[in-house]
């Protein structure tokens, strides 16, 4: 029974709540509260440092929390023993900025790895499991490539055809323009937006992109030195008169993240 049962129509997917994480005397997320409706296209901003990676690895269940709650689907992730981590994993998708595809297996095998992992389908089953996950990226026809035969666009299809595979209600995206091409970025962006809206599929999508972020969010949210600072939709965010915002959206490089960065360095260097 999950402790927070979840109406599957109204209710968030994701909240998170009071979430912090130090590492040692350094608080990386500070207090951090936010909420994500079931199938919404979410992007989160924020500049080197800002905490966004160690959010995204909190949510996909790769680190934990020091202290607050995180519900996925009901069920607070942040009180879960080892295994059960390990359970809920399985259920979610993450597309690392590398895609993380094994080198020496071929497309096809890399997309059946973890149903072959993690449950009793028969090969004939899994076979066709992969072409429909392959079919959704436009990879069919290259299962049976070795990834370093495929370009890093394909590459990174292939990592979503994967992360798709166990059929998950959330995926998490680190920053899928990495390292591409503005046609593949464009290709990519679409394929984000034609999966969470064909197969209702919750999508976190961290990304420096702006031009992709804009394009693929239909909300976005600003963090800065552990926490939220900004939350709104593309046009609100656009339209934002609060100088941080302004000043990431746009990439000054004068503005409050710089004053700020730059009086950091100098305390910094003061005290060392
Ligand atoms: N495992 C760790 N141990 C110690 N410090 C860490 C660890 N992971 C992250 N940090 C620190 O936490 C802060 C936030 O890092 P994080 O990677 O979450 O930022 P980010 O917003 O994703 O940045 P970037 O855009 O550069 O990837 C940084 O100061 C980083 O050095």
């Amino acid at each position: 029974m999950p402790e927070h049962p979840a109406d599957p129509h109204t209710d968030n997917i994701i909240e998170c709540d009071d979430i912090v994480v130090r590492f040692g005397e350094q608080v990386v997320l500070d207090h951090l509260t936010l909420n994500v409706k079931r199938g919404e296209r979410l992007v989160i901003l924020g500049g080197s440092g800002a905490g966004k990676s160690t959010l995204l690895n909190l949510m996909s269940g790769q680190t934990r929390s020091t202290s607050g709650v995180m519900r996925i689907d009901g069920k607070n992730i942040c009180a879960m023993s080892d295994a059960e981590l390990d359970e809920y994993r399985k259920t979610i998708g993450v597309l690392f900025q590398s895609g993380a595809l094994f080198q020496s297996m071929t497309v096809g095998d890399n997309v059946a790895l973890p149903l072959r992992m993690h449950t009793d389908l028969d090969e004939d089953t899994i076979g066709t499991i992969v072409k429909m996950k392959l079919e959704l990226v436009g990879l069919r026809e290259h299962a049976g490539k070795l990834p370093s035969e495929i370009s890093g666009g394909m590459q990174k299809r292939a990592g979503l055809a994967r992360a798709l595979a166990m059929d998950p209600k959330v995926i998490y995206y680190d920053e899928p323009s990495a390292g591409l091409d503005p046609v593949s970025v464009t290709q990519v962006d679409e394929l984000m937006i034609g999966l969470n809206e064909t197969l209702g599929v919750t999508t976190v999508i961290i990304t420096h992109e702006m031009v992709s972020a804009f394009r693929v969010a239909q909300r976005l949210v600003l963090m800065d030195q552990g926490k939220f600072v900004a939350d709104g939709t593309p046009e609100e965010m656009r339209n934002s008169e609060d100088p941080l915002v302004y000043q990431f959206v746009n990439g000054e490089s004068d503005g409050p993240l710089s004053d700020r960065r730059s009086s950091d360095d100098y305390t910094q260097s003061l005290l060392s």
